[in-house]
């Protein structure tokens, strides 16, 4: 029996970079986490610990705050391309990139160089790239988008065996907090940071539009409508991968108090929750192993 070193890679993950642009005085401000991962011939660096073939982890901080500095930052996919081509090119022993950033949002609050920062919601890119002509995918996202409605939210006909005490509902609350990743066709040559912005900003309006107008008889259904009105309105993407957890908002009994609850007053419950995944994709779309790992 041989023993022998399987896949791997390795990089400098959630490197957090805050870049100010200073437009005469009127200041932009993008807030970035970013995680580099890098693959390629590093048999060496495992076996015998010979590091020739490896580019630090500390230089790939570095490019992300050089990076930064020298290109400024536009749309996340954008600069992950960057970045990621920038290693495998400049790098004979680096074949393959993976770049993943998570951007936090910040809203100006008033005047030129005040913010404060958005709720909870995250935006995401994740960018593999084998160099400037190689095969490259890029998945952009959301995360943390916590939506809730108050009524069109059905669940009934369901399995009921020896253990089921849920009672069927024709009206309940439906909350979740999206996960959603989308993957596009290509990376989009030409494109500029405002190409992506659309691209992003239609696909997070198609979500939630489908989740406020989707009469839901279950979250599943709700998941497969959200993905399908992203795809229906995004020529540019071929598939939506989702996770919602279902926010369970539980009527709470107030017959002991003597009143009633005709779906007013309810008990939101953190744990433990549904969690309903899928993808939704287009018939077409072509495969990309390695676009979501
Ligand atoms: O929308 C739902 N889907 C389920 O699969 C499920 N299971 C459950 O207990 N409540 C719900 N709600």
């Amino acid at each position: 029996m041989a023993i022998v070193l399987g896949p791997n890679r390795y990089g400098k993950a959630e490197t957090r970079v805050v870049r100010v642009s200073r437009d005469g005085g009127v200041h932009r401000l993008k807030d970035l986490n970013v995680s580099v991962s890098l693959s390629g011939a590093m048999e060496d660096v495992h076996l015998t610990g010979d590091n020739a073939a490896v580019l630090p982890t500390d230089s790939q901080k570095n490019t992300v705050f050089a990076f930064a500095k020298k290109y400024g930052v536009g749309a996340v996919e954008e600069f992950g391309l960057l970045l990621a081509r920038h290693f495998v090119d400049s790098q004979p022993t680096i074949t393959h990139a993976r770049v993943e950033i998570r951007e936090y949002g910040w809203k100006r609050i008033s005047g030129p160089h005040s913010f404060v920062r958005d709720g909870g919601e995250v935006r995401t890119a994740l960018v593999h790239s084998d160099g400037t002509g190689g095969a490259e995918s890029v998945v952009s996202g959301l995360a943390d988008l916590v939506v809730l409605n108050t009524t069109g939210s059905e669940f009934h006909g369901f399995i009921e065996d020896e253990y089921t005490t849920l009672a069927p509902t024709d009206d309940r609350v439906l909350a979740t907090e999206v996960t959603a990743r989308w993957r596009h066709r290509d990376t989009a040559p030409g494109w500029e940071a405002e190409d992506w912005d659309a691209s992003y900003l239609e696909a997070r309006a198609a979500l939630l539009a489908a989740f406020a107008e989707t009469h839901s008889l279950s979250l599943q259904q709700t998941l497969y409508q959200m993905g399908r009105r992203v795809l229906a309105e995004r020529a540019e993407l071929c598939e939506v991968r989702m996770a919602m957890p279902n926010k369970h908002h539980f009527l709470v009994d107030l017959e002991p108090f003597g009143m009633d609850n005709d779906n007013e007053v309810y008990f939101a419950a953190d744990r433990p929750y549904g969690l309903i995944e899928g993808a939704v994709l287009t018939d077409d779309a072509p495969g990309a192993p390695a676009a979501w790992s």
